[in-house]
């Protein structure tokens, strides 16, 4: 895994400026916020292209808990994962853009995020990801998660949807088709989730952003 800190953003972020206020007025109000057609078209289009293409050598099998006693539970998720590590252009691109974010979050809510990781997952056929939490109270070292969509055919049929739940109840406050260019941003401690069972293959980037004060290992 790869935490991403202090990168140069280039100024063409300015022009994302009012999307990110946006997400950041819905996370102030409400702790989370869903935005369809966000992501920036080309960027998306070749970030699907590029985790169609990964070979399935690359993708490892999800685990669960902290990042330094990963277990493999094929019972709670059954997705595989890719970290993006900035290492090609595009992987660059990518994590440029959410430093724009982080930075536009560090200025405007006062979250004092200091770095990231994010990663591509592939659904396949059948998999699933069952209610879970990012992070947990007192041991928090996931502030802010970012769940970005590139599937660019994806139909009801597909499934996969994701459910995202208060902390206190079963009632589902939103649910989310993981449409090309659609993401989702939520306090990562406030918001039980999962990912229902896609019949199609599904794509995405998962994105969390820590306090370095927070880190565990
Ligand atoms: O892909 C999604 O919709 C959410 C994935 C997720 O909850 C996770 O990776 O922790
Ligand atoms: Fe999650």
């Amino acid at each position: 895994m790869a935490l991403h800190t202090g990168l140069e953003i280039d100024p063409s972020m300015d022009q994302y400026t009012s999307l990110f206020e946006s997400i950041v007025q819905d996370v102030a109000d409400n702790g989370y916020s869903i935005k369809t057609n966000a992501l920036p078209v080309e960027l998306a289009q070749k970030l699907s292209a590029r985790a169609q293409a990964i070979s399935d050598t690359h993708f490892k099998a999800a685990g669960i808990g902290r990042s330094n006693e990963l277990m493999l539970d094929t019972q709670i998720r059954s997705d595989e994962i890719c970290w993006i590590v900035g290492d090609s252009e595009l992987g660059a691109s990518w994590l440029n853009w959410v430093e724009g974010l982080k930075q536009y979050v560090n200025r405007t809510l006062f979250l004092g995020l200091d770095e990231f990781e994010s990663h591509f997952a592939h659904y396949s056929e059948g998999d699933f990801y069952q209610k879970h939490k990012d992070a947990f109270r007192g041991e928090s070292n996931r502030i802010l998660t970012l769940v970005a969509y590139l599937n660019e055919d994806w139909s009801e049929e597909c499934g996969g949807e994701l459910l995202v739940y208060p902390d206190d109840s079963d009632e589902v406050i939103a649910k989310v088709a993981p449409h090309f260019g659609t993401i989702v941003v939520f306090m990562s401690e406030e918001f039980p989730h999962e990912v229902l069972p896609a019949k199609c293959d599904r794509y995405s980037i998962a994105t969390w952003f820590r306090r370095k004060s927070d880190k565990l290992s």
